[in-house]
């Protein structure tokens, strides 16, 4: 007989939710796993993997030509650790949404390798996305107070999702950027390579003031190295035909008058957040592009504040900890905060990730609220399109073994 694999709906779960922790210690009460080796795939524990060969200069992992795994596209990084820990050979694995930073191919080839183990390995899968649940999956476990409550046929589960509105206007700009031009970047002819290793391959691409863009790729082409480029210090930008804000980089302007103008999220920065603030400190931080709230804010900023809290249904928790709320609500503020200042160009890296769809159509209505109510251009970044979003053009990028291209498509 099979093996019975279960699905637990991230969105049950609570931020400190300690039920993994007490599925992998036996601390449980599914009859199948009692006295069972279970073992972890998790960004967390891909986190802690890197950390570890960051500060003792060790490598736990064999990687494709020895290289560390903190070079690797984030991508690879996940396919790579899964490996290792099939390889020890436990006897369930708790999954923790293992599809989420992959492209459609390397999703594919990685169900095809997990339904071939599912006759060894008893998977618990979390999810966020109904269409990412394995087809192997039989029963839902439902959970209430952080403990499993039932088991539910997947037949059975009811996955149903809300309509999300955002009631009132985005509110108004109060910093003031000059001397911004109509073209806000440009890469002209930028090729990108590693030794043998070439990634980007005479990229042209221009941006110019109120346009939306969706930067697509699969993983691995590229698209943290464009934008590190763009926002951060990445010095293969040096000496290339990079444009921001009509200066060429490495001449004009330092890296930190360059951020001024740009707002940026990516979910990755949540564990940057470790002092305790709440979400109106949060969402005032914005204006001085500080981690904590160091500085007393003006009236008009408090107010502000408090404008986009009531914009996104907050205002009754503007005293809560940002470590206290979900997942969805933390971005929602962190996006907030990324615009407070209505900077030239914002860029959402990847900000769907980890999230239900309900989660997903929340932060599309909050997107396309901003690039309707805002002179804001926005570039945001995933490995798949969203469609949902109302942008005005998609730059792809298309791998080839002598760098990625990349090709503009006009949406509407
Ligand atoms: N310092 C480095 N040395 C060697 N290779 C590198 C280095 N930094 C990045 N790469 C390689 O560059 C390629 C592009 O990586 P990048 O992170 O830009 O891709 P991506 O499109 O953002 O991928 P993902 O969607 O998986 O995050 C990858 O193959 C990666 O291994």
């Amino acid at each position: 007989m099979g093996n019975i694999h279960f699905a637990i709906k991230k969105g049950t779960l609570s931020v400190k939710s300690e039920l993994i922790h007490n599925l992998l210690n036996d601390k449980h009460s599914l009859p199948i796993l009692k006295n069972k080796t279970g073992l972890l795939f998790s960004d967390t524990i891909l986190e802690k993997i890197i950390d570890k060969e960051d500060r003792h200069n060790t490598k736990t992992i064999k990687t494709p030509e020895n290289r560390s795994i903190r070079s690797f596209s984030s991508g690879e990084q996940k396919k790579i650790v899964l490996n290792y820990l099939i390889d020890q050979k436990p006897s369930f694995l708790v999954l923790d949404c293992p599809f989420e930073s992959l492209d459609t191919s390397a999703v594919s080839s990685l169900k095809e390798r997990l339904i071939s183990l599912s006759s060894q390995i008893i998977f618990i899968q979390i999810f966020n996305r109904r269409e990412e649940i394995l087809p192997i999956i039989s029963h839902v476990l439902e959970i209430k107070n952080d403990q499993i409550n039932s088991q539910i046929p997947i037949t059975n589960y009811n996955f149903k999702e809300q309509d999300i509105v955002f009631n009132g206007e985005v509110p108004e700009a109060i910093t003031k950027y000059t001397n911004i031009p109509n073209q806000l970047i440009k890469l002209e002819n930028v090729s990108v390579n590693y030794d043998d290793n070439y990634i980007l391959k005479n990229i042209n691409w221009t941006i110019h003031k109120n346009e939306f863009w969706q930067l697509i790729g699969p993983n691995g082409s590229g698209k943290t190295t464009i934008i590190s480029m763009i926002y951060g210090n990445n010095v293969k930008a040096y000496g290339q035909e990079v444009y921001l804000f009509g200066n060429k980089k490495g001449s004009g302007e330092s890296v930190w008058e360059i951020k001024e103008k740009i707002g940026y999220f990516n979910p990755a920065m949540l564990i940057l957040f470790k002092t305790e603030v709440t979400l109106k400190q949060m969402i005032i931080s914005g204006f001085f592009d500080s981690i904590g709230l160091y500085k007393k804010p003006t009236s008009l900023q408090e107010k502000l504040a408090e404008d986009w809290l009531k914009l996104l249904g907050l205002e009754k928790e503007k005293n809560t900890l940002f470590q206290n709320i979900s997942t969805v609500t933390q971005r929602l503020v962190l996006i907030a905060r990324a615009i407070i200042k209505h900077p030239p160009l914002l860029i959402l890296d990847e900000p769907m990730i980890n999230l239900d769809n309900q989660g997903t159509a929340t932060i599309v209505t909050l997107i396309n609220k901003l690039v309707n109510e805002s002179e804001t251009t926005i570039i945001f970044v995933s490995h798949r399109s969203v469609d949902t979003l109302q942008a005005n053009y998609k730059y792809t990028l298309l791998p080839s073994k002598d760098g990625s291209t990349g090709k503009v498509i006009k949406e509407n």
